[in-house]
Formats: C-alpha cells, structure tokens, sequence
C-alpha cells in the first residue's frame, strides 16, 4: 500500500469542471501502442503508461523550447495527480519531445506587463508543480534531452535522480541571476541539497549554466549517457529504484525532503507576495524585457 507524503496536497491550482473534461483526446487509436500501455495527452503533455512495468513516461511537447506558461504548469500539475492516483503508476520518467530543449523554465512572458493578480496566480502554479513533483510517491527520473535552465533546471533537480545526455551544446543551471531576478528559497534549498551549499552558492550568484560534463561533475547531474542510451537508462535506473519496497522507499524520501517541503509549505503566502511586490518593480520588468530582447536579437 503506497504511503501518502502529503495525503492532501493544496489542489488550489485546478479549473473547475470534472478531471474527465481534460485528456479525453489521449486515447489512442487501437494497435497503436501495445495492450499493456495506456497514454493521455493534452496540448503541452504527452503521457504514457506501461502498466506491466508501473512506469509512465511524460513527454514536453509544448515548442519551441517548452516554456513553462500558466497553461502549461496547470496541465503538468494534472497531469501529475493523475498519475499520482493511479495505483498502476510507481515510477516516472520526465522527458521532452522538443528537439535540443528540456525546457527553457518559466514561461518570461507571463511575468512581463501583467497584472498583479495574474502574478500570483502564476506564481501558484509554480508552487503547486514543485510541491507535486517533490513530495510525489513515484520514482521521478529526469531524462534531461536538451538544455535546461532556470525552471527546467528546478524540474530536473526536483526528480530523484538526474540523467543527462551528453551534448556540448547543452547547458543546465539556475540561471535567474543573469536576469536579474532571484531564485526564492525553494529554489535555493533544492539545488543545495543536490550539489551542497559552496556549489550552489558560487553557481546561483554568478548564475551559472553549467555545460554536460561540468554539470556531472559538480553533481547537478547524476548520469551522462549518449542520446541513444537515454530511455534505456532511464527505464533500468527506475526499475533498480522500484526493486525495493515501495514504504520504505517512500518513508525514506519523505524524511529527506521534509524539512524542505515543510520550510515552503509554512510561507507559501509570503513567498507570492513577495514574488508579486519583486516581479511588479519597474526595475525588474525592464531587466526582463531586456532579456528577452537579448534572446531575440541571439537568433538574427
Ligand atoms: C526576493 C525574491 C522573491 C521572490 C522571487 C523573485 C523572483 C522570481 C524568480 C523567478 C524564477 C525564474 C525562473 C525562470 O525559469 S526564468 C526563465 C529563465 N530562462 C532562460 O533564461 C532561458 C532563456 N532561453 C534560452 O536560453 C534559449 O531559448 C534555450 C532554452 C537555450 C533554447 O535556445 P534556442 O533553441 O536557440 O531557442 P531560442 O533562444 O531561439 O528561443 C526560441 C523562442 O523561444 C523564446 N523563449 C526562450 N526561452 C523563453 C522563456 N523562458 N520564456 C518565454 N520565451 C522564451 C525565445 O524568445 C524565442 O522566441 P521567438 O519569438 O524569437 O521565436
């Protein structure tokens, strides 16, 4: 019997309307995937499940570089309850179908000339993505096939473990610095307890994007593998986590994790006030708009 991390989790992010409203597109046509497989989609997430392993594979589909939007965080959060409320799901891999992108993290447009509330409901569903991701019962695997800065790195280092494939062009880091905005303390305490506090402090305050093999080294990164080997990897690397007892792995998780979970959940409020009074500054929309005029201008 799986043991609840947090038996409730805060479900204030979702639309009204039943959950069936949402992935009825995802039934495939018969014979197209094999009879132990079961997949629902929506417009961002492709989902599939191999019920005879428990392990689900989501797939980012959300081009160009699967940004994460206020639609798309309240499709993975769905996505997410759904799997985790499947007793035949145990394990996940998270991967992108986006050529060359994990994904490129928090979605810049949707911090940019809005309005307050819309901050804070944006700022929600970030929280909610971490909170699920993070005190998930399933085996979560990162199967990071592209770069992943910023918010894509937070998804990876939110996973039990991270598997890269080796690429020079790729990067990965928390880069929120070079914005010139802050990574906020959930962040912050995620990334420290993957790589430890010298690392992450030199990496957050120079905002770092970290090639492959640094990534590797530093520990952002558990695993370097060809493009090729990465499915394989990543299914042999959940089904050695899902070998042992599904209570002890997960009462293990949850004490590790807890005082992290614990330390967000206590300031949740507090932590989108002070994204909304951070992110509304006139300093700070400048710097973004800049930014993105940066990343406009890299590619003429
Ligand atoms: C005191 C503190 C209290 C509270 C907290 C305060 C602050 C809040 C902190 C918020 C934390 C923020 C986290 C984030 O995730 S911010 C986002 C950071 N992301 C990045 O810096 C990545 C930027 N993108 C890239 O580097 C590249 O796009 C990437 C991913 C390497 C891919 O490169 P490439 O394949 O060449 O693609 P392009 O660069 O050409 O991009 C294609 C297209 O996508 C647009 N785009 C890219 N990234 C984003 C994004 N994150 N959001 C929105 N749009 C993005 C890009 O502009 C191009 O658009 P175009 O219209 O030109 O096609």
């Amino acid at each position: 019997m799986p043991v609840s991390l947090y038996a409730s989790p805060p479900g204030v992010l979702f639309p009204r309307g039943s959950p069936q409203e949402w992935g009825q597109a995802a039934r495939q046509p018969p014979g197209l995937l094999p009879a132990q497989c079961r997949a629902f989609s929506n417009n961002k997430i492709l989902v599939e499940l191999d019920t005879s392993s428990g392990v689900a594979t989501m797939k980012f589909k959300s081009p160009p570089v699967n940004s994460l939007s206020l639609d798309f965080l309240t499709e993975f959060c769905i996505s997410l309850e759904k799997l985790e409320n499947d007793r035949a799901c145990r394990g996940l891999i998270i991967t992108s179908a986006v050529p060359r992108v994990f994904s490129s993290g928090l979605d810049i447009n949707e911090m940019c000339g809005k309005s307050r509330e819309h901050y804070a409901e944006f700022w929600r569903a970030v929280q909610e993505m971490w909170i699920r991701l993070y005190s998930s019962n399933m085996v979560t695997v990162a199967a990071i096939n592209g770069s992943s800065p910023a918010g894509g790195c937070l998804i990876a280092l939110t996973c039990d473990y991270r598997i890269m494939v080796e690429n020079p062009k790729y990067i990965i880091g928390l880069n929120e610095a070079q914005l010139g905005i802050v990574a906020p303390f959930w962040f912050k305490d995620t990334f420290v307890k993957a790589v430890g506090h010298r690392v992450a402090e030199r990496s957050l305050q120079l905002g770092l994007l970290h090639s492959v093999p640094e990534a590797h080294r530093i520990g952002l990164v558990d695993e370097v593998v060809p493009e090729e080997k990465l499915q394989e990897k990543a299914a042999a690397v959940v089904a050695q986590w899902l070998a042992l007892p599904d209570h002890a792995r997960q009462l293990t998780k949850s004490m590790m994790r807890k005082a992290v979970l614990d330390h967000m959940l206590a300031h949740r409020e507090e932590d989108i006030q002070n994204f909304v009074n951070f992110i509304s500054k006139d300093s700070i929309q400048k710097s973004l708009s800049m930014y993105m005029e940066m990343l406009k201008k890299k590619k003429s």
